[in-house]
């Protein structure tokens, strides 16, 4: 699991180490250097054609990419053939300069020809004399002229940005904030010609982000990669500051993790945090102990969706699915999928929605979605609904909610869904809102109606009370049509796997909601292997996925 700390938490697990004089922004400045020198070598060894310069930081969408956490490969690069290269030092007041300032003269000790532009007439003091007897170039606040700063930066290999850290409030203020947006419209002029654009290196984070809730409240110079200091920031996981973090990277300071947060609020689940979360059947299982998933899913209109919430939970490994609706839906899912019940009878879960149309044009199906969230909600006797299980509510089943939801309740919404579901709660807000600010509505959306909250997205979040896990697995190819109503199906399987443990401890939703996520993910990088992926492929996918994570 990774686990992000926010700002005022680095600085409690900095505090004890800075007053005992642990040279942590030495440590930090070294790594910094070590990654650059490495990255320019593996660039220039490599050939650096336009495309590939622009590779790192942008999907196949040319949506900057979700910043995936992976090591970078350093073996084998010679540092040699970073001499003569050039870099380029934006500089701020704090010590997020200093750290820049430090690994320029590194940089520059190691044959980089290397320019510092201080956008405050007071920096880290100390930084500013090394990278000066370094022989590096500093060009002062009052000689700052931002047509000088976009062409020095085109015309550098790597860049570091080190404007501000975790010291940052707000949208950066001016000269910054002209700056950066002066650079980005050049990244996008390059971008568009072909020319060629340096690496971007973010110290500790893309300055201007929020630092811990994801935000991108202004102009953000989107990184190749960021190098984080000591652990995560929630900025570099949640979305729509983690696309413009690129690849992260933790540099160990030595902060050491038992002084990190006691509870963290932000997480990344991986893939053995998602095996353990899985259900494997043992000698004394049978179909019920596994877990019956209800499916209200589907209608003449739409029973595609009915077909593809049942191969989810189907392929995921569902002890029983039982699907409930038209004999147009289920005469269609049992041509695909003849394992699933067509008969009524009691789920461990329900998965309610997809496919079914919020204008009441199938009386039938509105009639179950109705039935089953009284069965979740318990507002219904447990002799007639057989008793409060956990459900995923999709789609139009959004739209059907009449009572307050208990936390095993998972919402499923797409942004533009979400947007629906706000402003039935009273929100002025529409999809772009969502989008600008996802995080802040996730959690606004779990607080006025109690369920958790899987918003679905490049970086798909999922809150419950307390925590919000951002799982960024899943390559562009996934957002198809379909590929929610799989997910569905999955996070039905493995809620009734562990329908007992989540009614116990309703906290474990969101944990359980997560794994389906990171699963769905995978199995569609592996449906996908770099290219177009259908719904089907992915629900084709995952029997694979959960066996190769089951493996590990
Ligand atoms: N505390 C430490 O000893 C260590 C800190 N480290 C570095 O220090 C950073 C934190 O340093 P600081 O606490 O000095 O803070 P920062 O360097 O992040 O930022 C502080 C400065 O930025 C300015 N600022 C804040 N918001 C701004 C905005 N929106 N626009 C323009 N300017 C803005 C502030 O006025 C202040 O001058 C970390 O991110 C990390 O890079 C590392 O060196 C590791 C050790
Ligand atoms: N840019 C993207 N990159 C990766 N995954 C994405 C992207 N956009 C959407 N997705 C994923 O694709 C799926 C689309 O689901 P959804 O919007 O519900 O489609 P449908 O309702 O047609 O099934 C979700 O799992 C979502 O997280
Ligand atoms: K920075």
């Amino acid at each position: 699991m990774i686990e992000a700390w926010t700002a005022d938490e680095i600085r409690a697990a900095e505090k004890p180490l800075l007053d005992a004089g642990t040279p942590l922004m030495d440590r930090a400045a070294r790594a910094l250097a070590r990654t650059a020198l490495a990255d320019v070598a593996r660039r220039r060894s490599a050939g650096s054609s336009p495309r590939l310069r622009l590779a790192g930081a942008l999907g196949s969408d040319g949506v900057p990419g979700p910043g995936r956490v992976r090591p970078p490969r350093r073996h084998g690069v010679s540092r040699n053939a970073a001499h003569g290269a050039r870099a380029v030092l934006l500089v701020g007041a704090g010590n997020n300069g200093g750290d820049a300032l430090f690994a320029g003269a590194h940089l520059a000790r190691s044959g980089m020809r290397v320019t510092a532009f201080l956008v405050a007439s007071a920096v880290h003091a100390e930084g500013l004399a090394a990278l000066e007897a370094a022989g590096g170039e500093v060009i002062a606040r009052s000689e700052l002229r931002v047509p000088v700063v976009v062409e020095q930066v085109a015309a550098a290999d790597v860049v570091l940005d080190g404007l501000v850290g975790v010291g940052s409030r707000g949208a950066l203020r001016p000269p910054s904030g002209g700056i950066v947006r002066a650079l980005v419209e050049s990244r996008a002029a390059a971008e568009a010609t072909g020319a060629p654009w340096p690496w971007v290196i973010a110290v500790d984070v893309p300055s201007g982000i929020g630092v811990d809730d994801g935000s991108v409240p202004g102009p953000v110079l989107p990184a190749d990669r960021t190098l984080t200091f000591g652990a995560h920031k929630p900025g570099l996981l949640l979305p729509p500051a983690a696309h413009v973090a690129g690849v992260v990277e933790v540099a160990d300071v030595g902060l050491g993790a038992a002084q990190g947060p006691q509870v963290p609020g932000t997480l990344r689940m991986e893939e053995a945090d998602a095996a353990a979360v899985l259900r494997v059947p043992g000698v004394r299982d049978h179909k019920y102990t596994r877990g019956v998933v209800g499916v209200v899913a589907g209608t003449e209109k739409y029973p595609g969706a009915g077909v593809l919430v049942a191969a989810g939970a189907v392929r995921s490994g569902a002890g029983m699915v039982r699907a409930l609706g038209p004999t147009t839906v289920t005469d269609r899912i049992l041509t695909r999928h003849p394992e699933v019940v067509t008969a009524g009878g009691r789920v461990q879960s329900w998965v309610l929605g997809p496919g079914i149309p919020s204008d009441g044009s199938d009386a039938g199906q509105d009639r179950r979605v109705y039935g089953a969230l009284a069965a979740v909600t318990g507002v219904l006797d447990a002799e007639v609904t057989g008793g409060v299980v956990p459900a995923v509510i999709d789609a139009g089943a959004m739209a059907m909610l009449e009572h307050r939801l208990p936390e095993i309740a998972v919402l499923t919404p797409h942004a533009g869904e979400l947007a629906e579901l706000m402003r039935g709660l009273g929100h002025e807000v529409d999809r772009a809102d969502i989008e600008a600010e996802p995080v802040r509505w996730a959690r606004a959306a779990q607080r006025a109606t109690g369920a958790t909250v899987l918003l679905k997205g490049a970086v798909t979040v999922i809150v419950g009370s307390g925590v919000t896990f951002a799982q960024a697995e899943a390559p562009a190819w996934l957002a198809t049509a379909g590929a929610g109503d799989v997910l569905a199906g999955l996070l039905g399987t493995l809620l009734a796997a562990r329908a007992d443990d989540v009614l116990a401890d309703p906290s474990l939703t969101s944990r359980v909601a997560a794994a389906a996520v990171v699963l769905h993910g995978r199995a569609g990088a592996l449906a996908s292997g770099g290219g177009p992926v259908s719904a089907t492929d992915v629900a084709d996918a995952l029997p694979r996925v959960i066996a190769d994570v089951l493996a590990r």
